[in-house]
C-alpha cells in the first residue's frame, strides 16, 4: 500500500458528517503505520472526546498565539471555530519517514496545496446531501444550528471537490474504504 520508507502526507476533506473519522478509524487500525496529525480547535468537546487524542482543545487567545508565532502548518475558521494543525508534529514524523494523515476543511486543505504540493489530497462525497444531513442527525452531536452551518458550508466545499487529487462516495463503508486504498 504505502512506502514504508518515504514519508507521505495524505490530506482528507470532505464536508462534516460525510465519515471521515468513520472512515480514518477503520484505516488507522488496518495499517499502524498511518499516523493521524491531532488538531488544536477552539470548540468545545464533544462528549467522550479527549483532548490529546481527539483534538488539543484550546482557547481563541491560545490559538492566536500559536497562528502569530506559527506553530500551525495551517488553519482555518469553520462554522465559528478555529481548527488547526500543528506543525512540529507533522513535520518530524514525515521526516522520520511516516506517513502523516491530516483530516482537514477545504481551506486548510488549500493551504496545503500550496505549501505540500506532494501531498496526497483526497476529498470524501456523500452520496446525497439529504444523506449527509441525516447523518449529521443520527450522530446527534451538533445542536441544530450547528448542523444547519455544517450542511450549509458542505455545499461549497462539494462544489470544490475537483481541486482534488482523487474523489470518493462514502456511499457504503466497506466498499468506500475498499476504494480508498487503493489510491495510497
Ligand atoms: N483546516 C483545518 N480543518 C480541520 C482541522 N481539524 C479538523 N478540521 C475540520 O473542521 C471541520 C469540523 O470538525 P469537527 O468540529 O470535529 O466536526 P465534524 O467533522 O462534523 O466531526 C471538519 O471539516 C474537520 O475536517 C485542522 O486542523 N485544520
Ligand atoms: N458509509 C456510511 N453509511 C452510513 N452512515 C455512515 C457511513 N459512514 C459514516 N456514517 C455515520 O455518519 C455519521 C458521521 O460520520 P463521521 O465519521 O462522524 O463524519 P465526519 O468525521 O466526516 O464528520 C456517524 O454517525 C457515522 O457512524
Amino acid at each position: 500500500m504505502i512506502d514504508s520508507k518515504t514519508g507521505q502526507l495524505i490530506v482528507i476533506t470532505g464536508p462534516s458528517g460525510v465519515g471521515k473519522g468513520t472512515i480514518i478509524r477503520s484505516l488507522l487500525q488496518k495499517y499502524p503505520q498511518l499516523h493521524l496529525s491531532v488538531s488544536v480547535t477552539t470548540r468545545s468537546p464533544r462528549p467522550g472526546e479527549v483532548h490529546g487524542k481527539d483534538y488539543f482543545f484550546v482557547t481563541r487567545d491560545r490559538f492566536q498565539q500559536m497562528v502569530q508565532q506559527q506553530e500551525l502548518l495551517e488553519w482555518a475558521e469553520f462554522a465559528g471555530n478555529f481548527y488547526g494543525t500543528p506543525r512540529l508534529a507533522v513535520q518530524d514524523k514525515i521526516q522520520q519517514g511516516e506517513n502523516v494523515l491530516l483530516e482537514i476543511e477545504l481551506e486548510g486543505a488549500r493551504q496545503i496545496s500550496q505549501t505540500f504540493p506532494q501531498a496526497l489530497r483526497i476529498f470524501i462525497l456523500p452520496p446525497s446531501l439529504q444523506e449527509l444531513e441525516n447523518r449529521l442527525r443520527n450522530r446527534a452531536t451538533d445542536s441544530q444550528e450547528a448542523i444547519a452551518r455544517r450542511i450549509q458550508r458542505a455545499k461549497t466545499e462539494i462544489a470544490a471537490a475537483g481541486e482534488f487529487h482523487h474523489t470518493l462516495i462514502n456511499d457504503n463503508l466497506d466498499r468506500a474504504l475498499a476504494e480508498l486504498e487503493t489510491l495510497f
